[in-house]
């Protein structure tokens, strides 16, 4: 390949990589508001004494999120262990604020 042709791709990697970060930014602090949210909810519920875990509310995330997935073309697979994965963790922080 041409020195013209390798440099103009180090410049398309390197744009691209600074969309990754600042999405990757956007994915944390994202992350951090909706874990506020639940150590909120994680609260009400050990106060009134609520089971930590609402798996119909689960199912209907989850169905939510593949549909969600699907219009912006991203594997509804994916979407839902990604969210089994973050509702797991929250889980086990309403498991332990009750005990
Ligand atoms: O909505 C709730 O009841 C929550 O505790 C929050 C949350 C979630 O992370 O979205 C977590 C656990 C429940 O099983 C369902 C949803």
């Amino acid at each position: 390949m041409s020195d013209d042709a390798t440099a103009r791709a180090a410049a398309l990697l390197k744009g691209h990589r600074e969309s990754i970060d600042r999405l990757d930014a956007i994915l944390v602090y994202t992350l951090g508001e909706r874990f506020k949210h639940t150590q909120a909810v994680g609260k009400l519920k050990a106060e009134h004494d609520l089971p930590p875990s609402d798996p119909a509310r689960e199912e209907a995330q989850i169905a939510r999120l593949e549909d969600l997935a699907t219009r912006a073309d991203l594997d509804p697979e994916f979407a839902k262990k990604f969210l089994n994965f973050i509702i797991a963790e929250v889980i086990r922080h309403h498991r332990q604020q009750q005990s």
